[in-house]
């Protein structure tokens, strides 16, 4: 593994030589905070999305981590779903669910899915509602700066445009200051209706991880986001160069196989199996 990066602007930058080492690296970062969440809080809040990123988690459902993960106090949340059933092959939930949830003890008291039975107006106020009633509790931490559900952990998966959750390059949702979820209808990849995070609530959390894996082409967002050239106008308008926690730290982890890194092959790496 390497490691490189400012860690006070664009983050911690882990890079592997393959999705694999990628995932065990993955695994260890997830279940060190679950620990630190856990003796710290008592729970640990974890947002998840779609993408690659399910795959990639599944070293957590082995050993030794399926036996020393303290599952119970995990809480479930989705940082972004797109407005399908639960059980279509498009759904971040299902992904999640058949990859994951299904195969490690999470209440399912814990799990909080969006909404597929409600218009995406509706099931987007009705996501925030939900977190709101879990910050006044303090299951969900809360930022002092921003007074956004301070998660203890979002991961997210850079798509090859640079959008992460459901917030794409140019859409105005990226300028949503005012609202914990939102909703979109025209997403440029389909399905074009999603319920998403905001940038507030992302830059909020203790700890975001930014995962690129899977694809090839993805070394073009990649080598602008880690371009040098702090002006760059494509850099500034990618939704991942956007995650800048405020109180919180930020991860990368790239699969070197597409990684605009000089010792990068950009060969290419398919997901796990
Ligand atoms: O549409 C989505 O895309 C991103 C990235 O996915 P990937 O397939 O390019 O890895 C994902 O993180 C997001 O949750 C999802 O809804």
């Amino acid at each position: 593994m390497a490691v490189s990066g400012d860690p006070k602007s664009r983050g911690e930058l882990r890079s592997f030589d393959n999705s694999d080492e990628l995932a065990t690296n993955l695994a260890e970062y997830i279940a060190q905070l679950s620990d630190i969440s856990v003796k710290d809080r008592g729970v640990f809040t974890i947002a998840l999305s779609g993408g690659c990123l399910i795959n990639l988690m599944g070293k957590l459902c082995e050993a030794p981590y399926s036996k020393t993960v303290d599952w119970t106090k995990w809480y479930v949340f989705w940082a972004d779903e797109r407005a399908v059933s639960k059980n279509h092959v498009d759904s971040n939930y299902k992904l999640a669910k058949d990859g994951f949830l299904s195969k490690v003890p999470v209440l399912n008291s814990h799990i909080y899915s969006i909404n597929d039975n409600a218009t995406t107006e509706d099931a987007a106020e009705e996501y925030e509602f939900t977190i709101r009633q879990l910050v006044k509790v303090r299951t969900v931490d809360v930022s002092a700066i921003s007074d956004c559900p301070k998660f203890d952990l979002i991961l997210l998966c850079v798509g090859e445009d640079g959008h992460i959750a459901s917030l794409f390059p140019g859409h105005p949702a990226l300028e949503d200051k005012d609202n914990w979820v939102t909703f979109i209808t025209d997403s440029p990849v389909p399905p074009p209706e999603r319920i998403t995070f905001t940038l507030p609530v992302i830059n909020s959390a203790s700890n975001v991880a930014l995962v690129v894996a899977g694809e090839e082409n993805k070394a073009n967002a990649l080598s602008i986001i880690f371009s040098d050239d702090n002006d760059d106008i494509d850099a500034l308008s990618l939704p991942a160069q956007m995650v800048r926690p405020t109180d919180g730290e930020l991860v990368w982890f790239v699969a070197k196989g597409i990684s605009s890194e000089p010792d990068g092959s950009n060969s290419g790496h398919g997901c796990p199996p």
